[in-house]
């Protein structure tokens, strides 16, 4: 959230080593989203309400700019239950101090709800309806139909689960972190949780447990019925729509209303093993957190890096028009390649012999994890090669590979990490995605964020983004190299690249 011009990330976080456990909230805030300072832990078990455990949740700004916080607590009998949290002192605009309402827990699961306590976890951000009451949704499953249930209250205090859930879906099991937010049908201006209007739709985003992905669907809200929609043609659960199609997770959206943006910020966890976790002390980071706004056919989010991230950019890299050949590849010299901010734009004329694929339907993972970036196409795969040591026997690529999928072209975004790292205790998964984009039309822009052990990949101006984690045994340090590739038969055009070192951000 942002309070009085600076940010507040809090997180779950084990005061006690690098694995899961012992969950407390930590906290830190930033006034710019990329230097960071950190406090002390703003919310820890304290009542019986949370004595074991302060897990996921989330802040709301109520009238007058007072944020709360609201977070499930894991009771005495393992009880998952929703708790109430307030700054102490609100002119102490780092909201050091945190008390818990006594009255906790505010929600609970009983034989009369029917709720299943041991999954009933992470309250959203809460939104006044036009009655002027607060409601929150609380993620839940009935079996396998993943659940958001919905509660009221007018005064914060006394909650009331509402007759049917917001929404629920056969089949997506346990919802996780869910968050609900309305979007603007134009322009980039991100809205208040609690706006409404003709030109506005809204996302509704769950975190599945089972697949640990975050996927959303854009549809309408019925304020009276209190009932979401998802817009026809929309896919719930897995097979949908994904924020991000590599690693990230838990994310959670909020209002800027400094700045009338709305941020996305997700989590990225480790693909290392828990045992190299632990050995270097630490696991989990952030990503870098991005603007969210609809794209314009309004089938989809578009997200892009939050411009701060900018500030960090020196040494400016900039590549005229080249055409990149069929089987070539040319080094990024003059940036720090295991820190840097990357983008190109590449345009492809020849789109006679593009691949063909037959099958109706296609997994884009499986396809990338196939055809891999040392596979030779016919266009494509062409992008980047980041982390890549001296003799390429490590490198992380990232790439797109054109295909004519029953008369129509088909362009695929791949991050591919099987090549990585020789260390085989890292999981490697490939990923990969379909980007809505008309190759004969469009140009193919790739940005890519780099920081040691993440690649964040942005492809089609934000319609598809990746993250990977990878840590490399050759291609550390000053042994980094950054390559653009085209292992295609055809020539490429890039027109434009731009690369950028990226300073190390601040963090106290
Ligand atoms: O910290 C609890 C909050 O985290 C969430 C979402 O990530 O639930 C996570 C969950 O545990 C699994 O995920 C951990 C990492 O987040 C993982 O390290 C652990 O091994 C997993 O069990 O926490 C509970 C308890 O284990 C489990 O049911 C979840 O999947 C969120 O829902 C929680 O509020």
């Amino acid at each position: 959230m942002v309070y009085k011009g600076i940010y507040h990330l809090f997180y779950q976080y084990n005061p006690k080593g690098a694995v899961w456990g012992n969950i407390v909230w930590a906290h830190s805030t930033s006034t710019d989203l990329v230097n960071w300072i950190s406090h002390k832990p703003a919310i820890f078990p304290s009542q019986q309400a949370d004595i074991n455990g302060c897990w996921s949740g989330s802040a709301t700004i109520l009238p007058g700019g007072k944020p709360v916080i609201l977070y499930t607590g894991i009771d005495p009998s393992e009880r998952q239950v929703q708790n109430l949290a307030m700054p102490k002192n609100l002119s102490d605009p780092y909201l050091i101090e945190w008390a818990k309402y006594p009255k906790n827990p505010l929600m609970l699961a009983t034989p009369m709800n029917r709720i299943n306590g041991s999954a009933f976890r992470d309250p959203t951000t809460a939104w006044q309806g036009p009655d002027k009451l607060w409601r929150v949704l609380v993620g839940s499953r009935d079996n396998r139909v993943g659940v958001a249930y919905l509660y009221k209250s007018k005064d914060f205090d006394h909650w009331t689960l509402a007759e049917e859930p917001l929404h629920s879906a056969e089949g997506t099991g346990m919802w996780e972190c869910p968050d609900f937010f309305p979007v603007k049908t134009d322009g980039f201006e991100g809205l208040d949780t609690s706006a409404r209007g003709k030109r506005v739709k809204y996302v509704l985003k769950n975190s599945l447990d089972e697949t640990k992905h975050d996927c959303y669907t854009i549809g309408t809200y019925d304020v009276v019925k209190d009932k979401y929609f998802p817009d026809k043609g929309m896919v719930e659960g897995d097979a949908g729509l994904r924020y991000d199609y590599g690693k990230f997770y838990a994310s959670k959206t909020f209002f800027d209303d400094e700045k009338k943006r709305r941020i996305l910020w997700g989590w990225t966890n480790e693909s290392s093993s828990v045992k190299d976790d632990v050995l270097k002390g630490w696991s989990g980071i952030q990503a870098i957190p991005r603007t969210v706004w609809l794209d314009k056919s309004r089938k989809k989010l578009l997200q892009w890096p939050v411009k701060e991230i900018e500030k960090l950019r020196e040494n400016q890299v900039n590549w005229p028009s080249k055409i990149l050949e069929g089987g070539s590849k040319l080094e990024v010299i003059g940036v720090t390649a295991g820190q840097a901010d990357v983008e190109v734009s590449f345009q492809v004329s020849d789109l006679k012999n593009v691949e063909v694929l037959k099958e109706k339907h296609y997994n884009p993972q499986l396809l990338c994890s196939k055809n891999s970036a040392s596979v030779r196409g016919g266009l494509g795969p062409f992008g980047f090669l980041t982390f890549a040591s001296n003799c390429l026997r490590e490198y992380t690529a990232v790439f797109f590979r054109i295909y004519n999928h029953r008369n129509k072209h088909k362009v695929l975004m791949c991050s591919d990490q099987s090549r990585s790292s020789l260390n085989k205790h890292n999981d490697n998964t490939t990923y990969g995605a379909f980007v809505d984009l008309d190759p004969a039309r469009e140009k193919l822009s790739l940005r890519s964020l780099i920081d040691r052990s993440i690649v964040e990949s942005f492809g089609g101006g934000g319609k598809v983004v990746i993250s990977s984690r990878v840590y490399p045994t050759l291609a550390i340090d000053n042994q980094i190299k950054l390559f653009v590739f085209n292992n295609g038969t055809a020539n490429v055009k890039i027109t434009s690249l731009n690369a950028w070192s990226m300073k190390k951000a601040q963090i106290s």
